[in-house]
């Protein structure tokens, strides 16, 4: 993403060339046709805009929200047909482009929430199914749409009928449309939102362990793309001054948009109109030279520049322009410079060597949960004390990362309850991982999640955003947390290229730029060496010493016995011992269960 939808921190004042350059040609879409004079230009130019306009809305959902939609087309026919309907009452089409974009807005967000729950072709599918639903009724209620007729719109000219008799009206509509959805587009790539919506995308458990309302974030994107969408359907509309259903809700429309989107650049904000700027042109000048014999044409042109693409530019053309990521080894040099050492957890509450254990803060009571027949979490209650860590520990497959995934909503419990305190409301049931992150629980993942194309510094914000919505004040905490959490060298590289002692350190500073009270480890120092484990003890006692509440799930003994205040030991879904580290690993339970002789005589010796 550092380089696809949102800027690194040395790019952000500085735009990529390709950006550069696409945006001084701009308002070459505009001058040239008039410089020009021709009708055919005029009309290229047009269809250049709108497609431009219509593969720039998909990309919201298609693009940044990752979701492949072939029913675009949906929201296109509905913005034609309500301004076409409303002009023989005598209402102006603007006023029918306000209407279809809200009518979009909702059949969007209406068709994407029985669909956002599928993933992958099945969600393509069913956008593809609600498409042809939606073109059958459309042909089927000929009174309204004139079937598969189609209906005339009446031809009263002016800017209050948006019906022209000079070509550069028009282009000008087209053109003013184009730049509304590179602007929404190019503002939401820089707001919390299109950082939110690209994490959901890449990684929906991570985004919504950092308080991401990942369903909503997906249909506001839908609502934004339908309404976009809609609006140059409206236009379209008039500009042909004919709609029937089999063009307006039509399936190849809707790969075509997609695929304009493609081979530019999908999450990028020039791309999808890159894409368009090489293939419009291309088709309708193959089309103007070659006329009637080269009906269908298109199809082939398209095929064609997409093979190429998918071939030798995977990432569409923008990547091109792409510049090269930031130099390499700065994860060497933040080791060997010693940046990395944890510096402080900012804002210590109190002194270290003085911690005072206080009242419950988190309780979990009777938790059960099953698998099919496997009992996983049975009657497991636990409390965890304001200022206390919690170390939970037991074999493999012993129920603990399914406790955890009950402790921040992930799973929900058969039965039993999960109470968080939250200051001046009590004791408070969250249900949701976003609603446990807004209760201030903050968890980390056993297997890493990082956002990895994002850089170090972006990973850090989607946490920071939980407290901080403007962008600015989100960079700020970030840049505090990865100080804190010795990845200030490491800032500005994409994630995917940290060390396995970097992402771990990434996942615990993603959740601390939350401002958690209380905070889940699973398993934060397995796989690290000696030197890290050493360094990630330091961290762990930084962030209890600034206050926050931990359970730490962990396998490594020395991390537990150094940090844990009490320990709590599962077995078979089952707590079955509880107590001070030094006594939890003298328990014959224990030693049996898990520990094992060897640990007892390693550390009689
Ligand atoms: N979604 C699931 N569906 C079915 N079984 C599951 C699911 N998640 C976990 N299990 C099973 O539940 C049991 C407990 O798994 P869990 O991951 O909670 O154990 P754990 O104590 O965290 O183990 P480890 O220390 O290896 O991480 C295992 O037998 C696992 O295979």
């Amino acid at each position: 993403m550092s380089d696809r939808a949102l800027p690194t921190r040395r790019a952000q004042h500085r735009p990529s060339p390709g950006m550069l350059a696409s945006l001084a040609l701009l308002p070459l879409l505009f001058v040239v046709p008039l410089l020009i004079g021709d009708d055919f230009v005029f009309h290229v130019f047009i269809t250049i805009c709108l497609y431009g306009a219509l593969a720039t809305a998909w990309n919201i959902v298609g693009g940044f929200a990752g979701q492949l939609s072939l029913g675009h087309a949906i929201f296109y026919g509905i913005g034609a047909y309500t301004a076409g309907l409303l002009v023989p009452l005598g209402i102006s089409p603007w006023l029918g482009m306000l209407g279809g974009a809200a009518l979009s807005a909702m059949v969007g967000v209406a068709i994407g929430l029985p669909c956002f729950r599928l993933r992958g072709p099945f969600f393509a599918l069913a956008t593809i199914a609600f498409l042809q639903v939606i073109r059958l009724l459309a042909l089927h209620f000929t009174g309204l749409t004139g079937g598969a007729v189609g209906l005339m719109v009446p031809l009263q000219t002016g800017w209050e009928w948006m019906i022209f008799f000079e070509r550069w009206p028009s282009l000008l509509i087209a053109f003013g449309l184009l730049a509304l959805t590179l602007g929404v587009t190019a503002w939401l790539r820089h707001a919390r939102f299109g950082y939110y919506l690209v994490a959901t995308c890449e990684r929906e458990p991570a985004a919504a362990a950092a308080g991401v309302d990942t369903l909503r974030v997906r249909l506001q994107a839908v609502a934004l793309s339908a309404a976009l969408t809609s609006m140059v359907g409206t236009f379209h509309g008039m500009y042909l001054t004919f709609i029937e259903p089999e063009a307006m809700f039509s399936l190849a429309f809707s790969v075509q948009i997609a695929m304009f989107a493609l081979i530019g650049g999908i999450g990028t904000v020039m791309g999808p109109l890159i894409g368009t700027l090489l293939v419009v042109p291309l088709t309708e000048l193959a089309r103007g030279w070659l006329g009637a014999s080269a009906l269908g044409l298109h199809g082939f042109v398209y095929g064609t520049v997409l093979v190429l693409i998918v071939l030798f530019v995977p990432d569409g053309l923008v990547g091109l322009f792409r510049r090269a990521p930031a130099a390499g080894g700065a994860e060497e040099r933040g080791e060997t410079a010693g940046s990395a050492a944890p510096a402080s957890v900012p804002a210590a509450p109190r002194e270290a060597g003085r911690r005072r254990i206080g009242e419950p803060i988190l309780v979990a009571e009777h938790l059960h949960k099953h698998f099919g027949g496997l009992a996983v979490t049975q009657d497991v209650s636990l409390t965890l004390r304001q200022g206390e860590v919690l170390g939970i520990i037991g074999p493999n497959g012993a129920g603990k990362t399914t406790l955890f995934n009950q402790l921040s909503g992930f799973l929900a419990p058969a039965s039993g309850t999960v109470r968080v305190r939250v200051e001046g409301e009590g004791f408070i049931r969250p249900a949701t991982p976003h609603a446990f992150a807004r209760a201030g629980v903050g968890r980390t993942f056993q297997i890493v999640q990082p956002f990895a194309a994002m850089t170090v510094l972006e990973n850090i914000m989607i946490g920071a955003f939980h407290n901080h919505p403007g962008r600015a004040a989100a960079r700020e905490k970030a840049l505090e947390t990865a100080h804190a959490m010795g990845l200030w060298a490491q800032q500005d590289m994409e994630a995917r290229s940290l060390t396995i002692g970097g992402l771990k350190r990434l996942e615990i500073a993603r959740v601390m730029a939350m401002e958690p009270r209380i905070l889940l480890l699973d398993e934060v120092m397995a796989g690290l060496n000696q030197t890290d484990v050493q360094r990630a003890i330091r961290l762990v006692e930084a962030i209890r010493d600034s206050g926050v509440s931990v359970i730490a799930i962990e396998h490594v003994m020395q991390a537990i016995m150094a940090l844990s205040d009490r320990v709590v030991v599962l077995n078979s879904g089952r707590v079955i011992a509880e107590g001070r580290p030094q006594e939890v690993v003298r328990d014959p339970v224990v030693i049996e269960a898990y520990l094992g002789e060897d640990f007892v005589h390693a550390h009689s010796a």
